[in-house]
């Protein structure tokens, strides 16, 4: 007894104050090891920002983008913070009244001021893209149209921001920024997954834009981008005077064309009456010499299916001279993969409730709603506004046509349509693509990343310290008493 006693004083591992040692040691190690990879982390994340005005044909809008400041270059970083509408109507529509269109973004521009700390302000880039509204107000009076960009120009530079430019972005660029947004937000560029095609509707142009296998024939409807590592050949189409408020001048100039005073439209309801002037412009030329306001009475019948052929007159389907087309003569490879359907594609098909219909059901739930009575329409929806409420029955039709009978979407794919209005926080449109790009944001090839995500390695590391902690505990259960045995059988 006495002799073990001695041996127990002997072995080290039996004293407290060795154990208490070795337990603080290895609590240290864990410690130590957790400070500094959480030390290692920037100490908080420093914002940037960015601003872009989408100057559309209805309506301007100002929307701010921020990204963390150390990963400018790590794509699907960038977010959507604050969007702002302008009041008032698009920038073409101040072409008499010039001097007031850059002071219409005022508010918007002050919010900007107010939303982005101070010291960023300097370094924060400020776009602006005008669209289809522009294009066609510079096909009708070019000077006009510059005066309007001018004025704008102007009042964007009296903020500290970085002023980077107000231009009329192409068609083109339109569509492929909108494919660029969705594809970016979604992370499929990072993880080279398929893509994802764009429809965007706007009130003067409409845009289609997808990677096709097939040869895209038209070289002007054909683009080649190098991201992140991937090439993607991509068919994209702008169709001017084709947005759904030009779609319906269109529609009506046609029903106007036998001369008559008195229009009866099947695309409104039945009781709707107003008077109405249908002035000219590039997408409706004059059909007649003097007759450039023309007054008539509209008044609606309400009957889908006759709309339906109202609209398919606006539409040429017959002159194709590629292999296929979709229409006026555009060629269109056939429609592929899952498409993102957003701006009035999404306002317009949320509010008839069709975004998650078959096209058939579409169609079903138009015929009843395009019938019912004007009167009955204004009290359903008091709030809504009476513009967008009288044409409903109109845009419902225009968007189940374009789609079915221009793009030559069908009962089978129609599910691969997805009508959206947002992806996590931002918006879909052309704009954050558009910034994406004049920054630089999105590398052709993929950069070097860490082979461990932050999160992970602060967990590796700690579990290893842990691990260590409970092969010490081991050792002295095992290795301790053991010692004392094998002296014992020594003695
Ligand atoms: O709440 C809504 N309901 C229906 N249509 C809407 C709503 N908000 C915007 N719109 C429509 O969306 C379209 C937006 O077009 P935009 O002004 O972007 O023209 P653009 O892209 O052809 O230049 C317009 O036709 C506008 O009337
Ligand atoms: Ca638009």
């Amino acid at each position: 007894m006495a002799e073990q006693r001695e041996m127990k004083e002997k072995n080290p591992w039996h004293r407290p104050v060795i154990i208490c040692i070795t337990v603080f040691i290895a609590m240290g190690v864990i410690t130590l090891v957790a400070m500094a990879v959480v030390q290692n982390k920037p100490l908080h994340q420093k914002y940037k920002y960015g601003i872009v005005l989408d100057a559309g044909s209805s309506h301007t809008s100002v929307y701010i983008y921020e990204w963390p400041a150390e990963k400018e270059n790590n794509t699907g970083m960038v977010r959507q913070t604050h969007a702002c509408n302008v009041k008032g109507k698009g920038i073409s529509s101040y072409a008499w009244n010039i001097s007031y269109a850059g002071m219409s973004l005022r508010e918007c521009m002050e919010e900007a001021k107010e939303k982005i700390p101070v010291w960023r302000h300097p370094e924060t880039p400020v776009y602006l893209g005008a669209t289809a509204g522009m294009r066609l107000l510079r096909m009708f009076n070019a000077a006009v149209s510059d005066q309007v960009l001018s004025s704008v120009e102007r009042f964007l530079q009296t903020y500290p921001f970085l002023y980077q430019g107000a231009r009329i972005i192409s068609g083109q660029e339109e569509g492929a920024y909108g494919w660029i947004t969705v594809n970016y937000l979604n992370g499929n560029f990072r993880k080279a997954l398929t893509t994802m095609g764009a429809l965007d509707l706007g009130g003067a142009s409409t845009q289609i834009t997808f990677v096709s296998k097939q040869e895209v024939e038209s070289e002007e409807n054909s683009m080649l981008f190098r991201l992140y590592g991937n090439d993607y050949h991509v068919y994209t189409h702008s169709f001017l005077c084709y947005g759904k408020d030009q779609a319906l001048k269109l529609a009506l100039a046609k029903q106007l064309q036998t001369g008559e005073s008195q229009l009866r439209d099947p695309c409104f309801h039945p009781g709707y009456i107003e008077q109405k002037s249908l002035a000219s412009s590039p997408c409706v030329p004059e059909t007649r010499p003097h007759d450039s306001e023309r007054t008539f009475t509209h008044t609606g019948t309400g009957n889908a299916s006759l709309c339906q052929e109202v609209v398919k007159r606006i539409f040429n389907f017959t002159h194709c001279p590629w292999g296929r087309c979709s229409f006026n003569g555009v060629f269109q490879p056939p429609v592929e993969g899952q498409f993102g359907a957003f701006s009035a594609f999404y306002f317009v098909m949320n509010f008839l409730n069709l975004t998650s219909d078959s096209l058939e059901q579409s169609k079903l739930k138009m015929d009843h709603y395009c019938s019912t009575p004007w009167a009955e329409i204004k009290q359903r929806y008091p709030s809504v506004k009476q513009k967008y409420l009288a044409e409903y029955c109109f845009s419902g039709t225009y968007i189940l046509t374009l789609l079915e009978n221009g793009y030559n979407f069908t009962s089978e794919n129609w599910k691969d349509i997805q009508f959206i209005k947002k992806i996590g926080d931002s918006d879909a449109g052309w704009t954050l693509g558009y910034m994406l790009n004049l920054t630089n944001m999105i590398p052709a090839e993929a950069p070097d990343e860490p082979p461990l995500p932050h999160g992970g390695y602060v967990a590796i590391m700690v579990l290893f310290s842990l691990f260590i902690f409970i092969l010490f505990l081991l050792a002295y259960k095992l290795f301790g008493r053991p010692v004392c045995n094998a002296n014992k059988q020594i003695i």
